[in-house]
């Protein structure tokens, strides 16, 4: 019998042996990865003797069409309901139309964690030297700073209102012809990311807690972040973390927590792969340094994630990459960044056989140098399959 996902009375996750997972298929590739994602997430399942009974729910592009909105209610109310879900890519227009569905949906249901692991798969074409020193797990914040979308267009009374406000409050002169966005950085969303980093830093027997942020220009934002992460440390993580001012650089046991200024960190992430591990930072700089990061360890296409709240047990898991429209339909595009979502979500549902046995089989199937185009066109030797084919390939290597 299908049953829902719920929390225990100590908060942690009741996982029945045949949950109901909502999913949206996703704008653009979603037609294509969704159903190739699926099927390797049944098959794996099956193996060990789960059921997922899976609950499309609508979003974008599909929500519009059948529904006249875009975002409609009952989705977001069943990702509520139902604690943990698992979307494909939703198209957002440049400059104008309707503001990010995917944005939307994390601030609705308050998951403040974007969590992104980039890690190296054996056999996957790299463009650097030592792909196999990546591993690094990015904590973005995931429901404030501009990428809350809270702005005004230039040339409208918003924007004249705002700038009158803000030259008489605070004397700033902004330019008659400017839009303007708003930064909020928070005390409270700071810490409750820079928290989840630690938990997660000190249950998996990470190294080090990077903060990133660009502290020196934006002091009262992200120089706060970083500053309101070093406080967190000596008041609540005192026995299991510590700065590196407090130690000189040699954390003992410790989880050693340090801070880097986001313009080099994008420089050192490829020079000095191996002094990265867990990285907490702002929204904005967390969506460019996943980009940057995945293209370390084949790209986009292999690019997983999870949008979570640890307190109240939301997880909505998706990819890092877009909709890619020019290759919608096409059944070409890699699934690979959706299946290691789910393999995400199944290790967030305890399910490490299947998770781990997924994983096996991409492995195998990459080192079979299977692949799809964007990993052919970096491979010597490579069968290049479609979308559905890699998928077949992977449940063939369960
Ligand atoms: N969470 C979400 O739902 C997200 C949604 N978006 C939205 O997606 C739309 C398109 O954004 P865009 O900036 O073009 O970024 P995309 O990530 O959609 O695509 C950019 C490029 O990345 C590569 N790529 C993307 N997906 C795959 C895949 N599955 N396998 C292999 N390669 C892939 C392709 O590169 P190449 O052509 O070189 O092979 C593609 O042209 C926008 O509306 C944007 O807002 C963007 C990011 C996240
Ligand atoms: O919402 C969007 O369209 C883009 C989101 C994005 O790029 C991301 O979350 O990485
Ligand atoms: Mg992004």
């Amino acid at each position: 019998m299908p049953e829902k996902i719920s929390t225990n009375p100590d908060g942690s996750l009741f996982v029945p042996e045949n949950p109901i997972i909502p999913f949206i298929e996703g704008d653009g590739t979603g037609v294509d990865i969704w159903p190739a994602s699926r099927l390797v997430f049944d098959a794996a399942c099956a193996k060990y003797g789960h059921k997922v009974q899976w609950k499309e729910v609508l979003a974008g592009e599909k929500a519009f069409n059948e529904t006249g909105e875009w975002l409609p209610n009952e989705t977001v109310e069943a990702f509520r309901e139902y604690l943990i879900g698992i979307k494909g890519p939703l198209t957002t227009p440049v400059g104008g139309g309707i503001r990010s569905l995917n944005v939307a949906l994390r601030q609705i249901l308050d998951l403040y964690v974007c969590l992104r692991p980039v890690r190296y798969f054996k056999g996957v074409p790299s463009p650097v030297k030592h792909p196999e020193k990546v591993d690094m797990v990015i904590f973005r914040e995931n429901t404030e700073d501009v990428y809350a979308g809270m702005e005004v267009e230039a040339f409208t009374k918003e924007a004249a209102k705002l700038r009158e406000f803000l030259l008489e409050s605070f004397g700033w002169q902004i330019r008659d012809d400017a839009g303007i966005g708003v930064k909020p950085i928070s005390e409270t969303g700071s810490k409750r990311l820079i928290r989840a980093a630690l938990n997660y830093a000190i249950s998996r027997g990470r190294r080090s807690v990077t903060l990133v942020h660009k502290g020196n220009i934006q002091k009262f934002t992200e120089g706060a972040f970083r500053g309101w992460g070093y406080d967190l440390v000596k008041e609540e993580f005192n026995d299991k973390a510590v700065s590196w001012d407090d130690c000189g650089g040699k954390p003992g046991d410790k989880v050693l927590v340090k801070d880097a200024i986001a313009d080099i960190t994008l420089q050192q992430v490829l020079t000095r792969a191996e002094e990265f591990d867990v990285i907490a930072t702002m929204n904005l700089n967390g969506d460019y340094l996943s980009d940057a990061l995945a293209a370390q360890v084949g790209g986009i296409g292999i690019a997983p994630g999870g949008n979570i709240n640890y307190v109240t047990g939301h997880g909505v898991f998706e990819a890092t990459h877009g909709t890619a429209p020019k290759y919608a339909g096409l059944d070409k595009v890699n699934p690979g960044s959706v299946i290691l979502s789910g393999v995400m979500m199944f290790e967030h549902l305890g399910w490490f056989d299947v998770a781990n046995d997924i994983v096996a089989a991409l492995e195998k199937t990459i080192a079979d140098k299977i692949v799809t185009y964007d990993f052919a066109r970096l491979m010597d030797g490579a069968t290049e399959v479609k979308c559905s084919e890699f998928a077949s390939a992977i449940v063939d290597r369960l």
